[in-house]
């Protein structure tokens, strides 16, 4: 076959291609998506060629071809696109292939495992892996003949006639020993699936098509139906349950934008540093870091975004303060706010039903983003012991939810949903609460074990938010204590509102002799049975009329003492121990009180037994109880009540 060409490829540098080879790229793998890439802008050239008439004939079903050879080492990529003359091939490949080459890796030498999926290494990538790289094409031009081009890696090249007959190029690696792996055809399988999988034309492999190729994303959201976006959803991340709500990005200026994103299900242990959204390019899989892109708040949703209009081939500090970059990360930003607030405004109990979840992103992205917080700040939504009379008459079960604007309840359908809980805004609560407690917010964190507490507010009419997200107590009530400064947070169990306890009968004189009241007896005598100084004994009467039914102790953990060692256990990343410094607060209107008093004077003669250790067993056993509802027993404690419950069940059985 005659030769054509043999020459030098015009570059400057003489050791480009040791560092292509060699050290540049830790992702080696990348080089079949720009050759796949390639190929698939070859085949679009081609269909243009052909609408603007240039082509004679028909254009194929396009189509990219892979194969691999173990025995001769070799992996080829096949296309039916534009093809290239010998001249271009000169020129595209020789000069502007290489010397683009030659100008990125200049330039990013240093810095190029941070580049953004490493975008726009284009054609000589294949270097990375190939000992040898050869080109078979011709050209859709008439009268144009087929040329084969072939280099070792070296600077020197060697241009051919060739045989072939077919529009179209074929690219064929001779694979260094090193990286064999890619003839191998479930590692091509694999490349294929992560990067290639929505490329808009079918990649072929053993004769199986091996990419998905639809992007939904590019379809309009008109054409498409819930169900399309939960199987989409499902095929990118399965085995992980159906998301919560999606948004349909889809804009062509000031930028070309499309995605899907999606709000998943949230676990407690979300990490908001790590992203899940995966990043392409004309549907050529870029990164699954969107992280420079997306603002940080937004980082657990999942779904994909494609945009030609980020930069890619810049590093990614670069990349943050691109200006595009940044109004990309507003439009998204806004695109998520307007879908919240369409979803509170038209479907409310779905709302509602997905807060658990989705508020966490809202309030994270209320704290971290200023605009953001503009506009979900009406939306933000919380559970509440508020009960509004319901209509029991009704067959379907209703919800009532606080209707926008104004504080009348609606009752909202509630098919799918039967146990949606009333919720409401801080605003309404304010506006509820004002007459009996003004700017005071009581709150519960956790209701497992903060439930006496919230039945003994609710009892007395007094509403309580459940502020229990993970994120609520460290961030959000702080936050929410600099937007409404005049408003003051307490957990429900930090201390008794005043609402819920007697203005003190108990200062009445029960011991003549000493001259104390009822309250200075029942501490004193709780202070000597325990005999632990750092717990805080006070007595309050609460207020009830079923006095039997209120615990007769509570432990209470005051609110700033509790929030500072919050505060401090999460900057050394444990979780809190329960505070040894904290009040029993003794409900003095408690029978059980004042059966003990009564046992301690004597009154009460309970045959054959020790009246002062029995007062002792029941106060260590009262504050035990009180304990418990707040936090479970370590093992010494379990053993300690335990035995104590036995003995005290001894004690009444005794003739
Ligand atoms: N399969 C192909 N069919 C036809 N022409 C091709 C093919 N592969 C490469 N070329 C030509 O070679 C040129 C250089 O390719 P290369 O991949 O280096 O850069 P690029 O595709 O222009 O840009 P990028 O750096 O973004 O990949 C292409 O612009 C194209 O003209």
């Amino acid at each position: 076959m005659a030769v054509l060409e043999k020459g030098n490829i015009t570059i400057h540098t003489e050791n480009i291609f040791p560092i292509i080879k060699k050290s540049l790229y830790t992702d080696h793998e990348i080089f079949l998506r720009e050759l796949i890439s390639n190929s698939v802008d070859a085949i679009s050239k081609l269909k243009m060629a052909s609408l603007a008439g240039e082509m004679q004939g028909e254009v194929g079903e396009p189509q990219v071809t892979i194969a691999v050879d173990k025995e001769k080492k070799t992996l080829s990529i096949s296309d039916n696109g534009i093809g290239m003359t010998a001249d271009e091939v000169k020129k595209y490949i020789n000069q502007v292939a290489f010397s683009s080459a030659e100008d990125f890796i200049k330039k990013y030498e240093k810095d190029s495992n941070d580049l953004i999926g490493h975008f726009g290494l284009g054609f000589y990538s294949a270097f990375m892996v190939a000992a040898q790289v050869e080109i078979d094409t011709l050209s859709f031009k008439e009268g144009a003949t087929a040329v084969h081009w072939s280099c070792d890696g070296s600077p020197e090249f060697e241009l051919t006639e060739s045989d072939r007959t077919t529009v179209g190029t074929t690219i064929t690696l001779t694979l260094q020993d090193e990286e064999l792996e890619y003839t191998e055809q479930p590692r091509i399988r694999q490349l294929v699936k992560t990067y290639c999988d929505f490329m808009p034309v079918k990649i072929v492999l053993d004769n199986e098509q091996i990419n998905k190729q639809e992007a939904l994303w590019k379809k309009s959201p008109r054409d498409l139906t819930d169900e399309d976006y939960l199987e989409f959803y499902r095929y990118l991340y399965p085995f992980q349950e159906d998301p919560l709500l999606w948004v349909h990005l889809n804009t062509d200026y000031p930028f070309l934008l499309n995605g899907i994103l999606y709000f998943p299900k949230l676990k407690p242990d979300v990490d908001f540093s790590k992203g899940q959204i995966q990043l392409f390019c004309n549907q050529v899989f870029v990164s699954k870091n969107c992280e420079a892109i997306i603002p940080e708040f937004l980082m657990p949703l999942q779904g994909v975004i494609d945009s030609p209009d980020i930069p890619l081939n810049v590093s990614r500090s670069a990349l943050t303060n691109d200006r595009t970059v940044r109004r990309i990360a507003d439009f998204i930003t806004k695109k998520i706010g307007n879908r919240l607030k369409s979803l509170y405004d038209e479907d409310r109990s779905k709302y509602i039903s997905t807060w658990s979840d989705v508020g966490t992103f809202v309030k994270y992205g209320a704290i971290r983003d200023e605009k953001f917080k503009k506009q979900v700040e009406d939306l933000i939504i919380y559970r509440t012991t508020y009960q509004p009379d319901t209509a029991e008459t009704e067959e379907v079960p209703k919800v009532e939810v606080q209707s926008a604007g104004d504080d009348a309840w609606k009752d909202v359908d509630n098919k799918d949903n039967a146990s949606i809980e009333p919720h409401t805004t801080l605003q309404e609560y304010l506006e509820r609460n004002k007459e009996k407690r003004a700017n005071q917010v009581f709150y519960c964190s956790d209701p497992g074990t903060q439930n006496t507490f919230v039945e003994l507010y609710k009892n007395q009419g007094l509403e309580v938010l459940y502020l229990d997200s993970f994120i609520d107590a460290n961030y959000f009530i702080p936050f929410l204590e600099r937007e409404y400064s005049e408003v003051k947070f307490a957990r429900v169990d930090s201390e008794l509102d005043e609402t819920l306890v007697e203005e003190d009968k108990a200062q009445e004189i029960v011991d003549p002799t000493t001259n104390k009241t009822r309250n200075e007896s029942i501490k004193e005598l709780f202070e000597k049975a325990l005999n632990k100084p750092r717990v805080n004994i006070k007595t309050q009467a609460i207020k009830s009329d079923d006095p039997q039914g209120t615990p007769p102790a509570m432990v209470l953990l005051p609110e700033a003492m509790r929030r500072m060692q919050e505060m401090a256990a999460l900057m050394q990343e444990k979780a809190m121990a329960f505070p040894e410094d904290h009040i029993l607060m003794i409900n003095s209107a408690h029978p059980l009180i004042q059966n003990l008093l009564d046992l301690n004077k004597g009154t009460i003669v309970q045959s054959g037994n020790d009246s002062n250790s029995m007062v002792n067993l029941m106060c260590n056993h009262i504050y035990d109880l009180a304990l418990m509802s707040q936090r479970a027993f370590d093992a010494d404690g379990m053993k300690a009540f335990v035995e104590r419950s036995n003995q005290v069940l001894t004690n009444l059985t005794k003739k």
